[in-house]
């Protein structure tokens, strides 16, 4: 019988859609952990690896985290990995309000997994990414940025899509979809 894998992460939404997405036939049994880990700079999977090896130290035995991005193209890929300070400051206004000087309003949301078995194993990346624009905030203001995300073929923002099509679409079900294939792959 394996071990639970603990998904570590402070973002109680986060852990909402993770249960959600993965529903009650995922091989793994989950249970979480919230820990405020630290938010580190550089590359994208850079970070999921090394915010994997600090969640590890808090855990004892598989560990998980995700990471998530807001790549805007106008901006080389910024805000990206640095998206929670710019929106806790700016607000979803002011993060529309950053690309006023350009055309090009689109973006793409990065969901990054990182998966260890314990602590010395290199961990491994599962990444969504779902391309949209940035519009004017619309919807409900329960989680993060989803007010200004509009996927593209959609007219609605993920804030303002039932919660079962944002989940059928995002960049965290299109990560999950490939960290469920891998432990399915696992099973037999
Ligand atoms: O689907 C999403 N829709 C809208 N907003 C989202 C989404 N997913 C993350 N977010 C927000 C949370 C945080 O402001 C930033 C990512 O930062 P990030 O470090 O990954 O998240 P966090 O610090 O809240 O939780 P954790 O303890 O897992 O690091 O984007
Ligand atoms: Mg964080």
């Amino acid at each position: 019988m394996s071990k639970p894998i603990t998904f570590v992460t402070g973002n109680a939404k986060k852990l909402e859609e993770l249960i959600s997405i993965l529903g009650p036939n995922f091989p793994r049994t989950i249970v979480s952990k919230k820990v405020d880990l630290p938010e580190l700079q550089g590359e994208i999977d850079e970070i999921a690896v090394i915010k994997c090896k600090e969640a590890a130290k808090h855990v004892d035995g598989p560990v998980l985290i995700e990471d998530t991005s807001l790549c805007f193209n106008a901006l080389e890929g910024l805000p990206g990995p640095y998206i929670k300070w710019f929106l806790e400051k700016l607000k979803p206004e002011g993060l529309y309000r950053l690309l006023s000087g350009w055309e090009d309003k689109s973006a793409q949301a990065i969901c990054t997994f990182a998966y260890c078995e314990n602590s010395s194993a290199e961990p491994q990346i599962f990444k969504g990414i779902t391309e949209g624009d940035i519009v004017e905030p619309r919807g409900p203001r329960d989680f993060g940025w989803d007010p200004v995300f509009q996927p593209k073929g959609f007219d609605l923002t993920y804030a303002q899509l039932p919660k079962p099509q944002k989940n059928s679409i995002s960049h965290r079900y299109r990560a999950l979809a490939l960290l469920q294939k891998h432990f399915e792959s696992q099973q037999c």
